[in-house]
């Protein structure tokens, strides 16, 4: 089954008088458990369509679905909702919150959720350690490295139970140790958990790890590779 379909998506940003076309027409189906990047050359649409997916955006035109919900249907307050159960993000924009530590970062989500705090403890610490943060749980973000920032962004995505995880950019400004790491990470999650990653990257290294990359070039797709 499809966990994301979109259907002939348009977007275009009209912040001046010359309006920009970032997306003509895309049409993509994500099924469960997939591993896929989206590429492409600055500026080709990648940000917009993961936002338009992630239900952060809305397109100007086309269908998205996302877990078999028309998601253009829903009203901006439903739509939070809808986020907040069904997708983890791991966006530059959702950055962590300074004055939280790593767990309670983690937690945080849950508490929306209104989940209690016995689960909402065990299930930071166990997601924390699952991307080797067992020893960071009570740092603040500033604390950490950038590496190690963005896997408590994985273990923060991961906590709500999400269908899938977006991740816009998840390497960018990563060193490569750090890089090799958060993709095992997110690889070992999408193989032994069958957790869906969709996530946009201009890092060749993350690019080699994808299972299927989906090309985009100016507001096209332009390619759509599945690799064996
Ligand atoms: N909020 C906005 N208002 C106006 N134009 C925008 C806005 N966001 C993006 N654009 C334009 O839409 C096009 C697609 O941008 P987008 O950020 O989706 O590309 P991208 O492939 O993610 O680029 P990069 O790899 O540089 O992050 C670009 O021409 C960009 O300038």
């Amino acid at each position: 089954m499809a966990v994301i379909s979109t259907q002939g998506v348009e977007k275009i940003y009209n912040p001046g008088k010359i309006p920009v076309k970032a997306l003509k027409g895309v049409s993509l189906e994500i099924a469960e458990g997939e591993f896929t990047a989206i590429v492409g050359p600055s500026g080709s649409g990648k940000t917009t369509l993961l936002n338009i997916i992630g239900g952060l955006d809305r397109p100007t035109a086309g269908y998205v679905e996302v877990g078999g919900v028309d998601i253009s249907g829903l009203s901006d307050n439903q739509l939070i909702d809808f986020r907040k159960d069904h997708i983890g993000f791991v966006f530059q924009a959702y950055n962590l919150i300074p004055v939280l530590t790593a767990r309670e970062n983690v937690a945080f989500v849950m508490l929306l959720q209104h989940r209690s705090a016995q689960e909402r403890n065990a299930r930071a610490e166990s997601l924390l350690a699952a991307v080797g943060l067992s020893d960071k749980m009570d740092k603040r973000p500033a604390e950490l490295s950038g590496g190690q920032q963005q896997r408590v962004a994985v273990a923060r995505a991961l906590a709500s139970k999400p269908s899938f995880i977006l991740a816009d950019e998840p390497t960018a400004n990563l060193d490569s140790a750090s890089t090799a790491n958060l993709l095992d990470i997110m690889y070992r999650l999408n193989q032994e958990e069958h957790i869906t990653f969709v996530f946009s990257t201009h890092d060749q290294r993350v690019i080699d790890r994808a299972k299927r990359v989906v090309t985009l070039v100016d507001g096209k797709i332009d390619r759509d590779e599945v690799r064996g």
